[in-house]
């Protein structure tokens, strides 16, 4: 098949690359110039311009039809915007247009609703580290255009039980943005076991411990592997690493959507708010509890050093 690929960043290297190792011929462009020549030694075909890409996909050796098929690998939000408006002079209702990126669902229901194309909304999990291995794909969009991309799938996945469609459009991104909320949960419960082994009563190795653990525990997963892995290269006490965790995004739209459906997630919640909790240095509400436990018990107040 022949397959466009815009974005060429961290995944979508990984896309254009499995595509090409399974026999698909890539064209690929990015905004980034050195991005799209990366994808070029490695044996892509280079567009300098989404309009150019277009052109470079005529669909005429498709074994499925004459439509175009484009991945979009670019950052959530306006980017995604911004490259369908670039595409949409060029697609009709035989191309096929997959959005791999971690976009809000809502967003990608109005888009297969504006775009010319079938759309289909790809949630992608594994991240850069799946490189070798591929993907999990969830997928949400018609039916035809999931059957069409199949071949797509199979090489960008682990293989074709790393990939199914959820159902209509925007399933695929909601069921991404839930693994998400999963995601910082389990995170979360790793971090405060890790973190009660540290403080506790024994002298302990936690590399050890999360080696120990992956090799028949119960609580075995990947995510206890880059535990190990973490402890490995970082040390037990995780040497500069800082307390801070950026991101949140998908998380917060997991709490949301909790909220608007009356779904109790409060371990997804806690998990998201320990993470905003990292950035804030000298938290208002716990300078009040502080002062409070003054006002109604004489409890002594505990003053900054600096003054401020
Ligand atoms: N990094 C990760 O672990 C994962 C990322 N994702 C999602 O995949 C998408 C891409 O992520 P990454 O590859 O990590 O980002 P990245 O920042 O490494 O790459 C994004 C690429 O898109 C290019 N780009 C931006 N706007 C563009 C435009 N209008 N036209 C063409 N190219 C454009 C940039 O130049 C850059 O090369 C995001 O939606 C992200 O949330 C999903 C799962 C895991
Ligand atoms: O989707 C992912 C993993 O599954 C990406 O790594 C994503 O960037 C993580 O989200 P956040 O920035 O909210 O931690």
């Amino acid at each position: 098949m022949e397959l466009g690929v815009i974005g060429l960043g961290r995944m979508g290297q990984i896309v254009a690359n499995r595509s090409m190792e399974a026999g698909h011929d890539v064209v690929a462009f990015d905004l980034s110039a050195e991005a799209t020549a990366t994808a070029a030694e490695a044996g892509a075909e280079p567009a300098d311009s989404v309009a150019d890409l277009c052109e470079r996909l005529d669909g005429s050796d498709d074994e499925d039809g004459d439509g175009k098929r484009i991945w979009l690998m670019v950052p959530a939000g306006d980017a995604v915007d911004a490259t369908l408006a670039d595409l949409e002079p060029h697609l009709d209702a035989d191309d096929v247009v997959v959005d791999g990126g971690n976009s809000r669902f809502r967003e990608s229901v109005r888009r297969s609703e504006e775009t010319d194309a079938a759309y289909l909304d790809c949630g992608t999990s594994g991240g850069p580290a799946s490189a070798a291995e591929g993907f999990s794909l969830m997928i949400g969009g018609p039916e035809w255009a999931y059957e069409a991309l199949v071949p797509v799938f199979d090489a960008v996945a682990t293989g074709p039980d790393g990939h199914d469609r959820m159902g209509e459009s925007g399933s695929g991104h909601y069921v991404k943005m839930v693994h998400n909320g999963v995601e910082y949960a389990l995170m979360q419960a790793y971090g405060e076991g890790f973190e009660l082994l540290t403080e506790g009563r024994y002298d302990l190795d936690m590399e050890s411990v999360a080696r120990t653990w992956n090799n028949g525990a119960v609580i075995r997963s990947w995510l206890l592997e880059l535990c190990e892995e973490a402890f490995r290269e970082e040390g037990s006490d995780l040497g500069d690493v800082a307390d801070h965790v950026a991101g949140g995004s998908t998380g917060t739209w997991t709490v949301e959507e909790a909220l608007e459906q009356e779904v109790p997630v409060p371990i997804i919640y806690q998990a998201l708010a320990e993470r905003f909790d990292s950035r804030n240095e000298g938290r208002f509400s716990r300078r009040l509890a502080n002062r409070l436990r003054y006002g109604f018990g004489r409890h002594e107040v505990a003053r900054r050093s600096d003054g401020e």
